[in-house]
């Protein structure tokens, strides 16, 4: 069994020009301190890559995409592949992110062949889930998490649960202010974990990463990150600011 690694991962969506990206990640990682119990993702804006590439020095530090293409090459005007991504140094790319899901059209099927090619040409993929507010009051939650996480994982090999990461977010609670409670998040992550423990195996399940996103700030991570499941967060707006995001990588820890 892999002990899991913790991952604070900055989502930084549609902001930051090249230089904002350099000078934000040198100031960061001079104040971050170091703990052996947790690595840090930025997934800065694709134009952004090659220079955050460069200028990330330290060991605990990784660089992801927000997104990529599920073929190699090939005439998709306006895309990125994932080896164009390992080629620029990354480790990790965000799939099925809700705003993929919802603005731009993704479905279930889209997202698995991403999951699958990131998996194939060894990236990371950290496959996003969640339910939306009416789901939730419906309560329907269980059940879209539990759809969008067998769709999306179909015929991806887990290996020892290291190859992919999921990540819980409630779509009611991304660039809202509104914050799952530590509780809300614990009870779907422990339900993730369970459903990869019954499609997986245990030990595969107990090392696979599950983060939430979804409002995350210095004033509510310290809870979200006591949780047992809660193995990390993926962070939007808050990590737009190196003092926010300073504070969330330096969460207290469990216990
Ligand atoms: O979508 C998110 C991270 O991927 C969350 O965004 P916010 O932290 O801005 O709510």
């Amino acid at each position: 069994m892999v002990r899991r690694k913790n991952l604070i991962a900055a989502n930084w969506k549609m902001h930051k020009t090249v230089s904002e990206a350099v000078g934000f990640v040198r100031e960061l990682q001079k104040s971050v301190g170091t703990f052996d119990d947790r690595e840090v993702l930025i997934a800065p804006p694709f134009t952004a890559l090659l220079a955050v590439s460069k200028e990330l020095s330290r060991e605990d530090f990784f660089l992801g995409g927000q997104n990529c293409h599920w073929e190699e090459k090939g005439a998709y005007t306006g895309e990125v592949s994932v080896p164009m991504l390992k080629d620029v140094g990354c480790r990790y790319v965000i799939v099925g992110h809700s705003e993929r899901r919802h603005i731009f059209k993704e479905d279930d099927e889209v997202i698995n062949k991403k999951v699958r090619a990131a998996v194939k040409w060894g990236l990371v993929p950290i496959l996003c889930v969640g339910e939306m507010l009416e789901e939730r009051e419906a309560g329907k939650t269980f059940e879209i998490v539990s759809d969008q996480l067998e769709k999306g994982l179909k015929d991806v090999d887990l290996l020892d649960g290291r190859s992919v990461v999921i990540a819980y977010e409630p779509v009611w609670a991304i660039g809202t202010g509104r914050t799952a409670t530590p509780e809300q998040a614990q009870e779907v992550h422990s339900f993730i974990r369970e459903k990869l423990s019954g499609s997986y195996g245990k030990d595969i399940a107990h090392s696979v990463r599950i983060l939430y996103g979804g409002s995350v700030k210095p004033s509510n991570v310290d809870d979200l990150m006591k949780e047992e499941d809660v193995d990390g967060l993926l962070v939007g707006g808050a990590s737009l600011e190196v003092e926010s995001f300073r504070r969330i990588i330096e969460y207290q820890q469990k216990g």
